[in-house]
């Protein structure tokens, strides 16, 4: 049997913003062509790993090795990694071609093949027909699926996601997570998604990674988490939250039928 790689590994991760400690030393690998989420409450330190492995912020302490290569100093263009936002960034004095092609681009090497490659990646995402529209003029589906298409243009191997759901209808986050998996398994890509919301993070992934103020508590499969949480912290946060979403699902199909 193959061995599963492993695309990142970080070691000893710390970070203090003045006298906060927000990361306290945090070790963890994610393997190659994995789902990754990482799930916590608000200001337990999620963003601030995901800022400081594409090197947008830096680490107090630690290292993070990507294919074995020590990238902790490298600056982010160098470090292949891609990164949607929850609000979009999108340039709102662009079209949506402007904006999936705009990185490749002012790089000189993807120069040539810009339009192709953008006109490609936005069919894939299904916005053919809305590519010459402002981001205004879309959806927060649409303007998601965008951010996603400019993403991928620069054909990163590790794609990192904070909350990209959070400001979405119900429908469009269930049809934007399929759709995620697709271009998962076709690009091969790693991805590293952060969220708050336990049934996100059970329907998604392949490991869960649970936080608690700057700690691990648990990374497992979500079978793993179901049969054996670390400890009653994951049990409550995790285990107990989801167990009230079902029940809450379960009596509105109830009030549902009634009508
Ligand atoms: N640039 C900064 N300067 C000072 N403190 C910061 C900075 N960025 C983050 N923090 C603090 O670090 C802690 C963790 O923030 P972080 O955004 O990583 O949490 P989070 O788990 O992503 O939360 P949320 O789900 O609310 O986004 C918080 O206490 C926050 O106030």
């Amino acid at each position: 049997m193959q061995m599963a790689k492993d695309k990142l590994i970080i070691e000893g991760l710390e970070k203090a913003f003045g006298t906060n400690e927000v990361l306290k030393g945090i070790n963890f690998n994610v393997v190659d062509g994995e789902f990754l989420s990482i799930l916590g409450p608000s200001g337990c330190g999620k963003t601030t790993i995901l800022r400081i492995l594409i090197g947008l912020e830096k680490a107090s302490k630690g290292r993070i090795l990507k294919d074995g290569q020590d990238i902790t100093n490298l600056s982010p263009a160098k470090r292949g990694m891609g990164i949607v936002f929850q609000n979009y960034a999108l340039f709102e004095n662009m079209t949506v071609l402007g904006n999936v092609e705009y990185a490749l681009r002012i790089n000189p090497e993807r120069k040539a093949t810009a339009r192709e490659t953008a006109l490609r990646l936005i069919e894939q995402v299904g916005l053919s027909e809305h590519m010459d529209k402002r981001p205004g003029k879309l959806s927060g589906g649409q303007q998601q699926r965008v951010a996603i298409a400019r993403t991928l243009a620069l054909n990163p191997d590790i794609i990192l996601f904070d909350e990209p759901m959070s400001a979405l209808d119900v429908d469009t986050r269930l049809s934007l997570r399929q759709e995620l998996k697709s271009i998962q398994k076709q690009f091969g890509s790693t991805m590293i998604y952060i969220t708050h919301d336990q049934e996100e993070a059970f329907a998604m992934s392949d490991r869960i990674m649970v936080m608690r103020e700057g700690t691990i508590q648990q990374l497992d499969t979500p079978a793993g988490i179901v049969d054996h949480p670390a400890n009653e912290y994951v049990e409550r946060f995790v285990l107990h939250n989801i167990q009230l979403k079902i029940d809450s699902l379960i009596q509105y199909a109830r009030v549902q039928n009634e009508k």
